[in-house]
């Protein structure tokens, strides 16, 4: 029983891209092997993109879906061993997980990070509770610290329009007047350092820090203009401060994306995007931008990630 919690379980991203432009190429082409089999999604915070791609994903493979907004309709978890629980939290973790597994074949969580105590955010408490207890594969669809769909359809997305064998792919930091986790960034650049076909960097300003386990020996800049040279890719993502952690250090306007910036690169966000905070415009509307397509594929990211959970039930 495979599990597709990290983008390190992509064994070979060569035949998980190769999957990927199949389904793409012919979306129907599995649909017998999640015939009979349902698919669970829960979701704790909001999503557009991985609701409708997965169940998009769960259609073209013959798979039935129920979704359930558990952030806001179920009973609130308790996810601590050992608690009285007395106070608000009507369910533990240990119940609703073997309740759920019987409805379900496959079960997909999306769980963000609090960004108010990095050492449980670091643990995975949601996604590891429910692998832990539900004894059913389990799919990530962004979890405290990683979105391995995400960074999958992204990959996917750079392959689709790199021009040369070794294009430049800079992931750039912008600002947000929000606390926003860090899993995009994250898997992002875990999926980068899987491949390193990729020149790859990173630039953020000072206090923007990522966990140096996931930069590994990636370059880092502080100077966005100096990253940001001849860059083929540019990826844009906000990402809240490491210390203190979950803080907004930082709203300097310079830092947001402007067709000048980009020059001829192209754009990419995961989406939602805020307009002429993150970006310009002018960039968004602009014939460089691969936001939409990088949406596309995310069906086919979820479409490969089933194919590998279903083959191996
Ligand atoms: N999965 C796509 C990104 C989800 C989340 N963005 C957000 O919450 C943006 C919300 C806002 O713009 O208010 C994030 O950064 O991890
Ligand atoms: N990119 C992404 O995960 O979008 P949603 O948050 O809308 O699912």
């Amino acid at each position: 029983m495979k599990h597709f919690l990290h983008v390190n379980d992509i064994d070979s991203s060569a035949s998980w891209l190769s999957l990927a432009a199949e389904c793409k190429k012919e979306p129907f082409k599995y649909e017998k092997l999640g015939k009979g089999k349902v698919l669970g999604l829960l979701f704790f915070n909001n999503s557009l993109r991985t609701r409708l791609s997965t169940q998009k994903a769960a259609y073209h493979l013959g798979m039935h879906c129920m979704i359930m907004n558990i952030g806001s309709e179920g009973w609130a978890l308790e996810f601590e061993d050992g608690t009285i629980m007395d106070q608000g939290k009507a369910e533990h973790i240990k119940e609703a997980a073997q309740v759920i597994s019987q409805y379900c074949d496959v079960l997909g969580v999306r769980a963000f990070a609090s960004l108010e105590d990095k050492e449980k955010d670091e643990a995975e408490q949601v996604l590891n509770g429910f692998k832990k207890y539900a004894g059913i594969p389990v799919l990530n669809m962004e979890s405290a610290t990683g979105h391995p769909l995400q960074a999958l359809a992204d990959l996917i997305t750079i392959t689709e329009h790199q021009q040369t064998k070794r294009p430049k792919v800079v992931l750039s930091w912008a600002p947000h007047p929000r606390a926003l986790p860090q899993a995009v960034a994250n898997s992002f650049t875990s999926i980068m350092r899987n491949n390193p076909q990729f020149d790859f960097c990173v630039t953020h300003p000072r206090g923007y820090e990522l966990n140096p386990e996931i930069i590994g020996d990636s370059p880092v800049y502080h100077d966005q203009n100096e990253a940001l040279k001849d860059a083929d890719f540019v990826y844009v993502k906000n990402w809240s401060a490491s210390n203190p952690y979950g803080a907004v250090l930082n709203n300097d306007p310079h830092w947001m994306i402007t067709p000048e910036k980009l020059g001829k690169a192209y754009f990419m966000h995961c989406l939602p995007v805020r307009r002429n905070v993150i970006v310009e415009d002018a960039v968004l509307d602009g014939n460089n931008s691969l936001v939409i397509e990088q949406a596309n594929n995310r069906t086919y990211a979820a479409q490969a990630a089933l194919i590998k959970i279903l083959e191996s039930l």
